[in-house]
């Protein structure tokens, strides 16, 4: 990259995320650069509304992968492989690739098949954003939100800037693994019992589903800290009340995807935690017996 031309970054699954993502862009004077799912598939105009209701309507540019610094793809994450492989062979191989979805797995998938001077990095983001139409996202809630380097070279300073300052942190996260476990632990915990149970996040404030939620909370810290991450169970069970409290109105990601009948992400939520657990050596049985039930539901409905 030419340190006299800005980073060419662009986002891939133009969903909720993505969109919110592709605005935020170009917000920071970046070009709004997208790979389309299909061959002049990206539409001629996007609708954007802020936190402040208001509405932004803009144009996304189709990307030429062979061209990017950074590509960032905001799929499901039982989607990112599928998405990213029509273009793996195009992106240069010093093109910074960087998931943000909820869950791991694909982070592990795609490791092998990196160049040996190619960076991966994961992200999160806890900001809530909501597809009114395919092209008409809001963004409807704030939160924190999170990058840094899993693996591969450090990133040369004005590519880590630019992505630091997309995703509005004020520098990249020294333990980004242990930050995404952190969310993980939350999404264990609140998405997969408001699916089983069809009701939003507050109601999980509920006594009776009290043992419940700390067995998988504790389940999942043991296997993160098994893996050295520096998450007490204590610390954990605190944050999952938090989110519970704070989102008490929304129908976790799961609810809807089970609702819908999409595919959810529980296996890179809770079977993500019982494969790692299994190589570990951790007993997570009460993940294993919500995985299964979340499955038995996504094959039957409610
Ligand atoms: N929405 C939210 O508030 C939050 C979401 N997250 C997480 O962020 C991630 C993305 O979520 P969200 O944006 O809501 O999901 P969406 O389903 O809205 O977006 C996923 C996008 O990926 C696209 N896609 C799927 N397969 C492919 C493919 N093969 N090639 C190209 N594009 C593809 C979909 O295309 P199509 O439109 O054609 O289906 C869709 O636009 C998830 O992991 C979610 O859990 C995290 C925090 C908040
Ligand atoms: C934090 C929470 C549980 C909010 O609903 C979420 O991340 C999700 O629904 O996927």
């Amino acid at each position: 990259m030419g340190s006299l031309t800005a980073p060419k970054i662009a986002i891939l699954g133009l969903g909720a995320v993505g969109q919110m993502l592709l605005y935020r862009l170009k917000a920071t004077g970046a070009e709004p650069l997208a790979l389309p799912r299909y061959q002049n598939s990206l539409p001629e105009q996007l609708h954007f509304i802020d936190r402040c209701d208001e509405g932004h309507e803009y144009a996304p540019i189709a990307a030429l992968p062979e061209q990017l610094d950074a590509l960032i793809v905001c799929t499901k994450a039982h989607q990112v492989v599928e998405a990213i492989t029509p273009y793996w062979d195009s992106l240069r191989p010093d093109c910074v690739i960087v998931l943000c979805h909820n869950g791991l797995g694909p982070h592990l998938e795609l490791q092998p098949k990196l160049a040996p001077n190619q960076s991966l990095l994961l992200a999160t983001t806890s900001r809530g954003a909501l597809r009114h139409d395919k092209y008409r996202v809001e963004q409807t809630g704030t939160g924190a939100q999170d990058i840094g380097l899993w693996c591969g070279p450090a990133l040369n300073p004005e590519l880590e800037a630019k992505l630091a300052q997309l995703f509005e942190v004020s520098e990249f996260a020294p333990n980004i693994e242990e930050s995404v476990w952190a969310k993980l632990v939350v999404n264990c915990a609140i998405n997969p019992l408001t699916a089983i149970h069809n009701c939003r996040n507050g109601e999980l404030a509920d006594t009776r589903y009290r043992e419940t939620l700390l067995s998988l909370v504790s389940e999942v810290s043991q296997v993160a800290q098994m893996q050295g991450f520096n998450l007490r169970f204590k610390d954990c069970y605190a944050r999952v009340l938090t989110v519970i409290h704070l989102t008490a109105e929304n129908y976790s990601s799961m609810h809807q995807d089970v609702h819908l009948k999409r595919g959810s992400e529980i296996d890179a939520i809770t079977g993500y935690v019982c494969r790692m657990g299994a190589e570990l050596g951790v007993d997570t049985p009460v993940n294993q017996e919500i995985w299964d039930k979340v499955r038995r539901l996504e094959r039957l409905g409610f």
